[in-house]
């Protein structure tokens, strides 16, 4: 047993440290103008050490972008965070940039905001969280509402990541035994936490396959993936993977 874990902790060393030998190396080959860019990111702690900031830097602004992968945007690395965000990150694989989508219609002058974490964590905990790993407490409107208004949110979220979780479970299961009671709960509780269309779009892909399964309604999993289809295009971009899988099944 001892074995095991001593061999997984070699490991996660090994793998954090080639992570930051391979980010010192890219930064070695930024052109100065672009080394100055970077520079000028948030880096809640600068130092005289060689190569600390330009980790500190990685840490703090690091995007996904594809699976397993990051990268530092040096223009959507400058968006805050907000716990009922507006705006949603994508990456663009085809033309290899991130892309920002407003989940909601903004008026000019407001700004945009993105999550940096699990917003359907309790409040409490999304704070651990930002104060962990992005050294700062949040204020946004859904972390300084009133007691009530707080406890009323906190179980709103902890019902939306459970049921949520479950979809991730049943996708890597292969399983949609998720109830259409239960999409018609997760849409309601969507809309009243985060407003429409915020996350909607993947939950209707949920009872497209619900549909699907339940005895074949085709005419009904094409509506809900055409619902779906709308809402992604909306919050991730002709671009995404998902958008595109969506628009395939609604035309089926
Ligand atoms: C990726 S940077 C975002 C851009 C940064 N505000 C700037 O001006 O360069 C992340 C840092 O921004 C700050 N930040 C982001 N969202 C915030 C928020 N909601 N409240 C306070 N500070 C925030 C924190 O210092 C965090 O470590």
């Amino acid at each position: 047993m001892a074995f095991v874990v001593l061999s997984f902790l070699a490991y996660s060393i090994c793998l954090k440290l080639g992570e930051y030998m391979l980010v010192c190396l890219m930064h070695w080959r930024l052109d100065a103008k672009e080394k100055a860019r970077y520079a000028s990111l948030d880096c809640w702690c600068r130092s005289a050490i060689p190569f600390c900031d330009t980790l500190i830097i990685w840490r703090g602004n690091s995007l996904p972008n594809g699976f397993g992968r990051c990268a530092v945007c040096p223009t959507t690395s400058l968006i805050n965070h907000s716990c009922s965000p507006n705006g949603f990150l994508n990456w663009d694989d085809k033309r290899r940039h991130m892309t920002v989508h407003v989940m909601r219609p903004i008026k000019k002058g407001d700004e945009i905001t993105v999550r940096y974490v699990n917003v359907n964590l309790k409040a409490e905990d999304r704070q651990l969280e930002l104060r962990h790993k992005h050294r700062f407490t949040c204020t946004c409107p859904a972390c300084s509402a009133t007691k009530e208004a707080l406890q009323a949110s906190d179980k709103r979220r902890e019902r939306i990541g459970l049921l949520t979780d479950g979809a991730a479970r049943r996708i890597l299961s292969l399983r949609t035994d998720i109830s259409m009671k239960e999409i018609e709960e997760l849409l309601t509780l969507l809309d009243e936490e985060y407003g429409d269309p915020s996350y909607k779009g993947d939950v209707c892909m949920e009872a497209h396959a619900v549909k699907l399964k339940e005895g074949g309604d085709k005419v009904a999993a094409r509506t809900w993936a055409a619902k779906g289809y709308k809402l992604m295009l909306l919050t991730k971009g002709a671009s995404s993977r998902e958008v595109q899988l969506a628009k395939h099944a609604s035309s089926q």
